[in-house]
């Protein structure tokens, strides 16, 4: 249901919650590691959401087999190729991967710089002479408190040539965006963009503190905007981002049904939402799958499908140039 002749953009998708199961499965045998199944039957269900999940911490548990499998550097390179294959064959024209180096690293003490430069020479190799563009993201995992955060973004911001933009994802109630604003002050002096994981697990309040405190340009879900009238229209006056992830918000719990989603009031209002996958491989669904199906059951229509996709090219994190020759791709 989506326009062919427009460009395809996935502005929203963990790279590190995109590891193919099978790719868990053949990790877990090179580095012999126990995994808790040794067949991709029974593994799907450790490693996938089956239906909901009671709220955004458990969704985000079962992103975890995924990085406990990275037992070196080239193995964070493979997971950043086949991010990249994974994204072709879906069509998609330009993507936004983004990655938590530290939760990369954790599990076998790799050093986040060393995740960093494995990922950005994985995608340069893989985007080689490949008909599509990506920019990186990298993300500060909130869940695991100040400190280590200042650590990520040091490795983060070590390679800042390579990344276009820094997030904050994870526990959103349990670490409020008050505590990283010197973060994201480094990360402004870096000329970086700013886009926050917002009024997903936490109000409209979080999305205000995003914009107000932590300089979000772009807002990831930002689903509770739509308790708040003023928000509502500061986003739109102020061409503020929300990257909409339709499959997701039911798989969190944050909304109760796609009929239910705000993303066609957000773009009714005129703000500037677009269509993203999230973590395709934990959720089981893809980019397709979210415009040609999810879209419609959240009551979307031809026209306001198209409008995401206008959207997303808006706010993607690309120069004007790019942004005409992404176009001009597609036109001729
Ligand atoms: O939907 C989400 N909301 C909040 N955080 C998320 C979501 N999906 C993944 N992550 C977080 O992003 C990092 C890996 O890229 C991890 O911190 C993971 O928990
Ligand atoms: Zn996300």
């Amino acid at each position: 249901m989506f326009d062919k002749k427009f460009p395809l953009l996935d502005l929203h998708r963990h790279l590190d919650g995109n590891v193919r199961a099978n790719t868990i499965l053949e990790l877990g045998r090179q580095f012999n590691l126990p995994l808790p199944a040794n067949d991709l039957e029974g593994l799907l269900p450790h490693v996938q959401v089956q239906s909901t999940e009671p709220n955004l911490v458990a969704f985000l548990q079962k992103l975890d087999w995924g990085v406990k499998v990275l037992g070196d550097y080239d193995a964070c390179r493979r997971i950043a190729i086949e991010n990249v294959e994974d994204a072709i064959a879906q069509n998609i024209d330009y993507t936004e991967l983004r990655f938590s180096p530290y939760y990369m690293a954790q599990s076998h003490n790799l050093h986040p710089q060393g995740v960093v430069e494995a990922v950005v020479d994985g995608i340069k190799s893989a985007t080689a002479n490949r008909d599509i563009k990506v920019n990186l993201i990298g993300i500060m995992s909130r869940t695991f408190g100040v400190e280590k955060c200042q650590h990520e973004l040091d490795a983060i911001l070590a390679f800042k040539n390579d990344m276009t933009a820094v997030d904050l994802a994870g526990d959103e109630l349990g670490f409020p965006g008050e505590l990283f604003v010197d973060h994201f002050k480094q990360v402004r002096d870096a000329y970086l963009g700013v886009t926050i994981h917002a009024g997903e697990a936490e109000g409209a309040s979080s999305v205000w503190q995003a914009i107000q405190e932590l300089g979000a340009t772009r807002i990831g879900h930002g689903v509770k905007s739509i308790e708040d009238p003023k928000l509502m229209d500061y986003l739109r006056d102020n061409r503020i981002g929300i990257e909409s992830c339709l499959t997701s918000n039911i798989q969190t719990s944050t909304v109760a049904d796609l009929t239910k989603h705000p993303l066609k009031q957000f773009l009714d209002h005129g703000i500037a939402a677009c269509i993203n996958t999230d973590d395709p491989a934990v959720q089981g669904i893809e980019l397709q799958h979210e415009f040609i199906e999810a879209a419609k059951v959240a009551g979307l229509t031809a026209n306001d499908v198209k409008k995401a996709q206008e959207n997303a090219l808006e706010i993607a994190f690309l120069s004007d140039s790019d942004k005409q020759a992404l176009l001009a791709k597609k036109a001729g």
